[in-house]
């Protein structure tokens, strides 16, 4: 599972949540971003592809470990374009997406009131430009972000219980 969604949205704490309630493992994926990334957010640049592909081709190997395992996991990715989440995914359909949707204007206040993280406020309207919502063709699940942290994990987990029972 890769839940994904543009900075603020809620992934880390969704992820958190989910992998405790299901006991899977997860993963944060912006643990997995090259320094350099890390310091160009934190001046206040956008991400480009470039600086994207090695931090995806990073988390698309986590992916690939679980698959190899047998194991499944959750990992945090903003995953903002298609053809990021098929580099994620390497186009093998055992992957789902848990896209957290919401407007610049209800993601705002939670970055503002947010402290002690690198992603400054003012990237948030390039995040929305770059993103790519998920589309029919997709193995993905539209959360709405305005819901609590219980209320969504509850209803993820309700709406895959089917899938994961297999
Ligand atoms: N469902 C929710 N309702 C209210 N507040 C939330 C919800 N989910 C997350 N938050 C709060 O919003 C802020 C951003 O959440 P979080 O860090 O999980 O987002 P994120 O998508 O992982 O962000 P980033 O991509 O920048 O790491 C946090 O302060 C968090 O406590
Ligand atoms: O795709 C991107 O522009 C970046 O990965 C950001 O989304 C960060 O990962 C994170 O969301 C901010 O903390």
């Amino acid at each position: 599972m890769v839940v994904m969604g543009v900075s603020g949205c809620g992934k880390s704490s969704i992820a958190q949540s989910l992998a405790a309630k299901l006991g899977w493992e997860m993963v944060e994926g912006d643990q997995l971003h090259p320094p350099a990334n890390i310091a160009r957010m934190s001046a206040g640049i956008p991400l480009e592809d470039a600086d994207r592909l090695p931090w995806l081709d990073a988390i698309a190997g986590v992916v690939e470990d679980w698959r190899i395992q047998g194991r499944p996991g959750v990992v945090t990715c903003s995953s903002l374009k298609k053809h990021y989440r098929e580099r994620l995914t390497g186009r093998i359909k055992d992957v789902c997406f848990v896209y957290l949707a919401g407007t610049e204007e209800q993601i705002m206040p939670r970055l503002s009131m947010r402290t002690g993280h690198f992603m400054p406020t003012t990237l948030l309207r390039s995040q929305f430009d770059a993103l790519e919502e998920p589309g029919e063709d997709e193995i993905a699940l539209y959360v709405s972000l305005e819901a609590s942290v219980e209320e969504i994990v509850s209803a993820v987990i309700r709406v895959l219980k089917p899938l994961l029972a297999s």
